[in-house]
């Protein structure tokens, strides 16, 4: 895996950190992070975005970035002391580190925000935000058994096309059950590195998957105790919200926010969109996988000290009271969002809290 980033100011107001990772010398994942919220804007996987953004962002450098995965804290939701879902997402933040190579090849790029005078104006507090993203390729191992004519996979596996080619058969379309994560997924094709090990007819081969991992720190750097709610944004790009599902929340307690906030309980096992959703799921398990994302594809999204997760769409009836988003865009998107929001944190000083979502594809 090669890493290249850079930071560059592409406009005098557009700060974007820019992080290329190559695989076998083709670019296998581009990501852009903004400095206003250190938002990641995009993340794009062999060309296609995982994260959506709206054609009516904006970018001044004020207003919360309507894309990818803004950041809301001190507080999620709406706020008598400040602005909607906190300041975090309105804030210049500092880039710490990177992007660079970590020593597992990965790409990491590290942002933090602390408080300032202004952030202090609105809540009266010392902290240190810390905002690690780390981008790559999750190897697991699988082995292959067999001889050429009968190329087949035991756990888990893949025949890929290349492979199959020289092999001088069929292409052929595996699906296997990742044992790394456990989602079933399809793997049409390897890397050339792994096919030499194939034709060879090697037992051990790599599937690679792409991740994105997105691991947040609050510190209490005063001498009061101080309690907030927080939650990672996502803005999932997706080809036809009608066709997505999300899992896990089958017999789950939630806040249904178009329904004066009233708790009910969840009986679908996967859920579907075909009206406005905002839902905050209570205590939610570690993992959700999300299908229908852009380009057909499936995500897990896993999360830890992330206890809640909220779901948005405004649909075609709530899209209108939202400026910087298209009326049509609703199509488009999903957020499935990993916070701490139904109860607070409580951090004293000195204290930290760290929570992280790991999103696989
Ligand atoms: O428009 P904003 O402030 O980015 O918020 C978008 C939505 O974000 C969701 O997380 C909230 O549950 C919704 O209530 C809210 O409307």
């Amino acid at each position: 895996m090669t890493v290249y980033g850079s930071a560059r100011e592409s406009k005098i107001y557009i700060l974007v950190t820019t992080v290329f990772l190559y695989a076998g010398g083709t670019l296998s994942q581009k990501v852009q992070v903004h400095f206003h919220g250190a938002t990641v804007l995009s993340w794009k996987v062999a060309g296609k975005d995982v994260l959506f953004q709206s054609r009516e962002a904006i970018y001044d450098n004020q207003a919360p970035i309507r894309a990818g995965i803004p950041i809301a804290f001190p507080h999620f939701g709406q706020w008598e002391a400040g602005p909607t879902h906190g300041f975090a997402r309105t804030s210049r933040w500092k880039l710490e580190e990177g992007p660079q190579k970590d020593s597992n090849g990965n790409a990491t790029v590290v942002y933090s925000l602390v408080d300032t005078e202004e952030t202090r104006r609105l809540w009266n507090h010392k902290f240190k935000l810390t905002y690690t993203l780390v981008f790559g390729d999750t190897a697991f191992k699988t082995t292959l058994n067999g001889r050429a004519a009968d190329l087949r996979t035991t756990s888990a596996g893949t025949a890929g096309t290349v492979a199959r080619e020289r092999l001088g058969l069929a292409p052929l379309t595996v699906t296997a059950n990742c044992p790394y994560c456990g989602y079933r997924t399809e793997v049409t094709d390897l890397y050339k590195g792994h096919v030499e090990q194939i034709c060879r007819l090697q037992y051990l081969s790599k599937i690679l998957s792409r991740m994105a991992l997105c691991f947040i720190k609050v510190k209490n750097t005063g001498d009061t105790t101080f309690n907030f709610t927080t939650l990672l944004h996502n803005y999932f790009r997706v080809d036809d919200i009608s066709a997505v599902t999300v899992s896990g929340m089958q017999g789950l307690e939630y806040i249904d926010k178009t329904r004066n906030f009233e708790r009910f309980t969840e009986s679908r096992e996967l859920l579907t969109v075909g009206e406005f959703v905002d839902s905050i799921y209570i205590n939610t398990p570690s993992s959700h996988v999300i299908t229908g994302i852009n380009g057909g594809r499936t995500l897990r999204m896993d999360k830890e000290n992330f206890p809640d997760t909220v779901v948005w769409n405004p649909w075609e009836t709530m899209s209108p009271n939202f400026p910087d988003l298209g009326n049509d865009e609703y199509l488009s998107f999903i957020c499935v969002e990993a916070g701490h929001v139904v109860n607070p944190v409580t951090l004293t000083p000195g204290e930290e809290f760290t929570a992280v979502q790991l999103l696989t594809l």
